[in-house]
This record gives C-alpha cells, sequence and structure tokens, in this order.
C-alpha cells in the first residue's frame, strides 16, 4: 500500500470525481458513511448509550463531521455538534451544514461544552494542515484532549501534519483511535508520534485505481495483499537441498537460547537445512533442544574464535548471543573477510555491535547484506538522530552508502533499501518488546535468504510473518505473557494465512 503527500491526496480525490462522474460532496458522503459504519461496528456494545460528540473545523475534514453527525443522528444515536466560526467554509462544509439542525458554533477562545463522557470525533482538522496550529489553538486542542471518554479521529489527529513529527508539547489531539482514509499516513506510523496514535484503522474508501498507479513514492505499507505475489508454493518434486542450508552463526555462555530460537525459527520458515555454528558449551542444549538442527563447534568452550565455517551454506543468520569478546571479535572481522562477494547475511545483535565498534568491517559486508537493529543498536550505526523523520533520512544514507538492507526493528518496523525506498511493516503488537524476539526474526530471515527470495522481498516478508506470528501467538497467550518461544509455535499458522490470503 502506497502511502503518500497531501498533494497527491488531493489529485488523487479529484482523479477519483473526475473519473467516476461524481461529484466532491457525493464522495465526502461515500467516504463519511465509512466512517460511521466502522464506528458503529467497532464500538455497537456501548455507543448507542453514550453521548457523541463531534468537533469540526471549517474544511472538508469538518465536512466529513458534519456528514457523520447526520448520518448517526439518522440511525438514533445522540449526537452533538460543534462547529468553528469562520468566515469561509469549504463549499461541501457548506452543504453539509445546510442538511443539519442544532450547529454549536465556537470560537478559538470558547468552552466547547463538551459531555462528560462518551465519543468525540475530532474532525478539526485533515490532510488540509498547512503548518503547525498556533498557540491561539491551545484551549481548544486542550479541551479535546481533557475529554474523559474515547477521542477519535477522522483521517488524522487534528493538528498533526500528515509528513510530520509532533512535538510532545504541540497543539496535536490525541486519538485513541484514528479512521484515515484509504492510505496509511507517514506521520501515522512514525514511534515518536504514538502518543497522538493510539491506533489506526485504513478505511478504503474506493479511490480511483489508476491514479494511484500513478503516484510515485518511497514510501510503503506492508500488508498480506503486497505479499502474496511473493511467496511460492513447494513443487511436489522439491527436496531438502531444494530449498537451502543457513548457518546460524553465534551462542557464548548463558547466551545459547537464542542461537536456539533462531535456528527453530528458520527451519520452521521454511529452509531444507539448518546447522548452528556454536561454542562448546552450547553442544547439548542444542541437539536436545532441537534435535532437527546440525551442530558445528567451535575450538572455544565459551565463546566463538575460529569462524572455521565452510563458505557453501546458502545463507547466514551472524550475531545472536554472539557476545563481543576481543577474539570473538577477531575471529568474526577474518571470517568477514573470507566471504564471497555474493554470500547472502543477516547480521543481528552483537554482530552489529561489533561492527559499530569496528568501522572498518562494513566495506566486507556483501551487497544486499540485512542488518536488523533495535533502536541502539541502529543508533551506534547511524549516530544519533533529532527525530524520526531524520532517523530515516539517516538510515537511507546509511544504507545506500554501505549498500546494505536495514531492518529497524519497534512498532511499524521499517525496512530501508539502498535505493531510499521505506517499506512500514503492519503487523506485530507491543507483547512482543521482549527477550528472544530479535533471535527469531534473524531465523526467518535467513531462511528466506536460503530459500531463493531477494533480500529485500526476504526482508520484509520475514518481518511481516514474525509480527503475523506475534499476533496469532497474542490470541492464545495475550500480551503480558507473550515470549519468542510462543511466537515460534505460530509461524505455522502465520505462513499459512498468508498463503490462505493469496489464494
Ligand atoms: N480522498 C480523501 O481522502 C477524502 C478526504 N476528504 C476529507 O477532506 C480532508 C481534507 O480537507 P481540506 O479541506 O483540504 O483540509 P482540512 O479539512 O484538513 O482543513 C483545511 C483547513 O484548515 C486550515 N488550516 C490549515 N493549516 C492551518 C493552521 N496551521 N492553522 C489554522 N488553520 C489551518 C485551512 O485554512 P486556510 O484558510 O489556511 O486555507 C483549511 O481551510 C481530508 O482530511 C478528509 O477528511 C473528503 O471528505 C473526501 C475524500
Ligand atoms: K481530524
Amino acid at each position: 500500500m502506497k502511502i503518500l503527500n497531501a498533494d497527491q491526496l488531493k489529485i488523487v480525490d479529484q482523479e477519483t470525481i473526475q473519473n467516476e462522474g461524481i461529484n466532491s460532496w457525493e464522495l465526502m458522503e461515500r467516504a463519511s458513511s465509512i466512517v460511521t459504519t466502522a464506528i458503529i461496528d467497532d464500538y455497537f456494545d456501548i455507543i448507542k448509550e453514550l453521548p457523541i460528540a463531534i468537533v469540526c473545523g471549517k474544511g472538508n475534514n469538518g465536512g466529513d463531521g458534519l456528514a457523520i453527525a447526520r448520518q448517526l443522528m439518522d440511525s438514533g444515536y445522540d449526537v452533538e455538534v460543534r462547529l468553528l466560526k469562520a468566515d469561509r467554509y469549504t463549499a461541501d462544509n457548506q452543504l453539509n451544514q445546510a442538511k443539519l439542525e442544532n450547529i454549536q458554533y465556537f470560537d478559538l477562545e470558547d468552552d466547547l461544552d463538551l459531555p462528560l463522557e462518551g465519543f468525540l470525533i475530532d474532525c478539526l482538522f485533515g490532510y488540509g494542515m498547512s503548518s503547525a496550529l498556533s498557540d491561539e489553538w491551545r484551549g481548544v486542542i486542550e479541551q479535546i484532549n481533557d475529554f474523559q471518554g474515547r477521542i477519535i479521529s477522522v483521517d488524522m489527529p487534528s493538528g498533526l501534519m500528515l509528513d510530520a513529527v509532533g512535538n510532545f508539547e504541540d497543539n496535536i489531539v490525541r486519538a485513541s483511535k484514528v479512521y484515515t482514509f484509504q492510505f496509511p499516513k507517514l506521520a501515522l506510523l512514525l514511534p515518536e508520534n504514538s502518543i497522538f496514535v493510539g491506533e489506526f484503522e485504513v478505511l478504503d474508501i474506493g479511490l480511483d485505481e489508476n491514479s494511484i498507479l500513478k503516484q510515485g513514492t518511497s514510501y510503503r505499507y506492508v500488508e498480506a495483499g503486497m505479499l502474496d505475489i511473493l511467496l511460492r508454493s513447494r513443487s511436489r518434486y522439491s527436496h531438502k537441498g531444494t530449498f537451502g542450508h543457513v548457518a546460524i552463526i553465534g551462542g557464548s555462555l548463558g547466551k545459547m537460547g537464542a542461537v536456539l530460537m533462531a535456528t527453530k525459527s528458520a527451519l520452521k520458515s521454511g529452509c531444507g537445512l539448518v546447522t548452528a555454528y556454536i561454542p562448546k558449551c552450547g553442544y547439548n542444549v542444542l541437539q536436545i533442544g532441537f534435535p532437527e538442527a546440525m551442530v558445528l563447534l567451535d575450538s572455544s568452550e565459551e565463546k566463538l574464535v575460529d569462524f572455521q565455517i565452510q563458505d557453501d551454506f546458502t545463507a547466514y543468520g551472524v550475531g545472536v548471543g554472539m557476545g563481543k569478546d576481543e577474539e570473538t571479535v577477531r575471529g568474526f572481522g577474518i571470517w568477514l573477510q573470507s566471504l564471497a562477494e555474493d554470500s547472502k547475511l543477516v547480521l543481528d545483535a552483537d554482530a552489529l555491535n561489533i561492527i559499530s565498534e569496528n568501522e572498518h568491517l562494513l566495506k566486507y559486508l556483501p551487497n544486499n547484506s540485512i542488518l536488523t537493529p533495535h533502536p541502539k543498536e541502529l543508533k551506534r550505526l547511524i549516530g544519533e538522530w533529532e527525530n524520526d523523520l531524520d532517523k530515516l533520512e539517516k538510515a537511507k544514507a546509511f544504507s545506500n552508502e554501505n549498500q546494505l538492507i536495514l531492518v529497524i526493528k519497534g512498532a511499524n518496523s521499517a525496512i530501508v533499501n539502498p535505493a531510499g525506498e521505506v517499506y512500514f511493516n503492519s503487523t506485530g503488537n507491543p507483547g512482543m518488546a521482549t527477550g528472544g524476539m530479535g533471535d527469531v526474526l534473524t531465523g526467518i530471515i535467513s531462511s528466506l535468504l536460503a530459500q531463493g527470495y531477494n533480500a529485500l522481498d526476504a526482508a520484509v516478508l520475514g518481518v511481516y510473518i514474525h509480527g503475523s506470528a506475534g499476533d496469532f501467538a497474542k490470541d492464545w497467550v495475550g500480551e503480558t505473557s507473550l515470549i519468542a518461544s510462543d511466537l515460534i509455535d505460530h509461524l505455522a499458522s502465520a505462513f499459512m494465512n498468508l498463503l490462505n490470503e493469496s489464494e
């Protein structure tokens, strides 16, 4: 799914109206009724009992609000409307005012006289914001944010610009839910904005497909629909050699579980064979914990030193639980230099830390190696950033300079490729912020690489599957008790689900 900017959204709006032969009010009516239906469906058990206040601005986002108010009233809900006093409203806003009685107009210094509970639907501003709101808006936004019930924003939390990072201090609505039209917006995906965006849902309002196709963008939101062409079914004539042989390289005393989980995840994700290259102390752990894996031992008891690994593995997942002992760093560096140019690599955890402390090693990474840092590891690699947008720019520059793929882990993990494209993931949940999740991801992506997926596809698909397995696991154990092993247990559901959706 593409992520477009405000100018592009306006063009797609206009072209939809032209190509469908409808007028702009009809498009607004369609969009609004889709929001109305979503609200009623999502909150059907409580919304009938509670007051609904809709706060509207002078533009088309306000027009949506007025239409939603009318539609809810027609269905018998208890709705109050507050509309900003203005010299000028958009034409469709005016049309919708004419279709509604009992509108209460307000000025910026007024008390909005909001109900004490229920729902507040925020339709002050959508994608038409030209700059951040000035201080004179503080009173209105504060009254909205102080509302004790549920705050739902239409298209955007008002005050948040489409492709900006909002400051904690800014005049921005803090929505518990955002219904956004047709496309996710960049600002909704940035971790720093999570305070304004409890959750969001993209509502398909049927904008013109050809017009959307024409819009170029480097930002995409990854959903099942765009992955189905990737996931391949397995031929009846295949054998274990067909799907590649992964080497998981890592482990140290006290951190063998990381290798166990990465190894298990790799095989569960479809590669034919998996070998763990570990220090001696991990032998029993691996052989007993996961008998399907093969084990190659370093000469050292408690850490990796030799890196005597043959170079015919189809893909390598390196770094999980590996530690940064001096001898490990030396052995790892020599091994990197010995790699064939076309080797396929995933680097995680201590492999990343070693590289950020020994930058000269970067040049030995084969092109399109995949690096999977969490925010702290990323900071060590690309330096400090000012905000999430700056982080993305720095990540793009790093990826391009070194011809590597970055998987920035977090809510809506972002995959950045050397061409400067960014793919935001749509799966996963806060229960996944626990130890071991990264090891599982390393296993999944290495496995996909070994199966012949190109690096970008393996990263995008791997991150999606990882989050999806987390979501299936959450259905069983909830967010609080979710651990990485649960996620491995649900990899099968994640793959089957994606295959089913693509049939
Ligand atoms: N395809 C779709 O997605 C559809 C979207 N719809 C809805 O339309 C809005 C966008 O509507 P638009 O009228 O373009 O913009 P807004 O409603 O967001 O608000 C624009 C008004 O806000 C004023 N403005 C802008 N910046 C500021 C600011 N910093 N301070 C104060 N006021 C500001 C601006 O006024 P000016 O006088 O400054 O021009 C605008 O009047 C979209 O989000 C959807 O909700 C349609 O319903 C159909 C399909
Ligand atoms: K809004």
